[in-house]
């Protein structure tokens, strides 16, 4: 089993007969899905899931989770995912997919956030390793992009893989990546992105986790909140 088995089997076990539980997205939230099907078909474990996006939707259809529309939703008991780094105090940077709107939507709205990762997740400061993904209206991008520029960040709009087109997120916006030369306060920044007029969301994830799940060496270490 590799770490990412591992850690979402962990996470898996604490899901308890009733719950709501939100299904991430990315290859760790992919083994969480799993894990929980396996839960659900192999001891009746009686769950409702609810996903952040088309991709995590379709797996758990084909596994046989029962799936509820975020629209049906007043809230859920837990919201299970990955991220891209998770700083010490628990605060994330996510997006490095598509679908970081609803990501963050259901994190907000669920109970308990719990956040799977691997020792190579973890950073000394959010922004160490990747830029802060902003997502935009696409009308919006270049006005963003100057606000972004004001606050000390160089921003690029992200291209496909094969750099042929711009990147459409799951909700239809466009992806600023904003990189900062100066270190900077990830709370203070989460303010003040959510201040600028035609950003939709932001990576940066401050005050919503719960736990992080760490699999190191075969074994699962529990920070919690
Ligand atoms: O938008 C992407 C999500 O934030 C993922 O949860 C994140 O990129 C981690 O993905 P993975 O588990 O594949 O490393």
């Amino acid at each position: 089993m590799n770490d990412k088995e591992l850690v979402a089997q962990h996470a898996a076990r604490k899901i308890e007969d009733g719950m709501i539980v939100g299904l991430g997205t990315g290859s760790t939230a992919n083994c969480f899905i799993e894990a929980l099907a396996q839960r659900h078909h192999q001891e009746g474990l009686k769950v409702q899931t609810v996903s952040s996006s088309v991709v995590s939707a379709i797996k758990a259809r084909e596994l046989g989770l029962p799936l509820l529309a975020v629209e049906q939703l007043k809230g859920l008991d837990v919201y299970v995912d990955g991220a891209d780094e998770v700083a010490p105090d628990m605060t994330l940077l996510k997006g490095r997919g598509f679908d970081l709107v609803r990501e963050k939507l259901l994190a907000g709205a669920s109970r308990e956030f719990w956040v799977l990762i691997n020792p190579g997740k973890r950073v000394g400061r959010i922004g160490e390793r990747f830029p802060i993904p902003v997502e935009v209206m696409p009308f919006a991008w270049q006005l963003v992009k100057e606000s972004l520029a004001a606050i000390g960040g160089k921003a690029e709009l992200r291209q496909t893989e094969n750099k042929d087109g711009l990147v459409v997120t799951s909700h239809g916006s466009l992806v600023l990546d904003t990189a900062f030369a100066e270190a900077f306060d990830s709370h203070t920044l989460d303010t003040v992105l959510n201040g600028i007029p035609g950003v939709v969301e932001h990576g940066i994830f401050s005050h919503l986790t719960s736990a992080v799940f760490c699999a190191r060496d075969g074994r699962v270490e529990e920070q919690s909140a």
